[in-house]
């Protein structure tokens, strides 16, 4: 693991949260992205050498929206860099880690991602990210 990718921040309202968190770390958003696949709105922001990712659900069915309705808003996820995901990804299972994909899937900010379930991962959801060349 390289670095500490980004922190995912489940939120309610997009518009709200973005204005909160420009008030809050006073930089705008560098990037904001619909992920289909994940049915997220996202927004990106840079603090120190990491991120703060929002993240709106889209569905009702979205892990985010399934997130909030049960748990409230708040922390989701932490992501973390890595070099090459394949290798780690296997590293984690050969640990006795559940991966929650089988393959590396297309993230948002051009990165692709595993997630690493928060059972195995004392209640901690975790994301592997590793830039798309
Ligand atoms: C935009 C792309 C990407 C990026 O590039 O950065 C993203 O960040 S996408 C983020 C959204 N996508 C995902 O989270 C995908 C991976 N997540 C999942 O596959 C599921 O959400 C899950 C983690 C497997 C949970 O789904 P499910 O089992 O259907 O939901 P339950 O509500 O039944 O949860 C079971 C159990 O796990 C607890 N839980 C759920 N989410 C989290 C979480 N984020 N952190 C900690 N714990 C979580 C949930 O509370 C349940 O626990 P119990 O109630 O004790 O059983
Ligand atoms: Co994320």
């Amino acid at each position: 693991m390289v670095n500490v990718e980004h922190i995912g921040i489940a939120v309610k309202n997009f518009g709200e949260a973005n204005a909160l968190y420009f008030k809050l770390l006073g930089v705008e958003p560098y990037k904001t992205e619909f992920v289909e696949s994940e049915a997220v709105n996202t927004s990106f922001f840079k603090v120190g050498g990491t991120k703060i990712e929002l993240l709106e659900g889209t569905t009702p069915d979205s892990a985010i929206s399934k997130f909030i309705e049960k748990r409230g808003e708040g922390i989701h996820h932490i992501a973390f860099e890595v070099e090459d995901i394949l290798a780690e990804m296997e590293r984690l299972k050969s640990e006795g880690f559940t991966l929650l994909n089988e393959t590396p899937k297309k993230g948002a900010d051009n990165k692709l991602v595993c997630f690493v379930h928060p059972k195995s991962a004392n209640g901690v959801l975790v994301e592997l990210t590793q830039e798309m060349k």
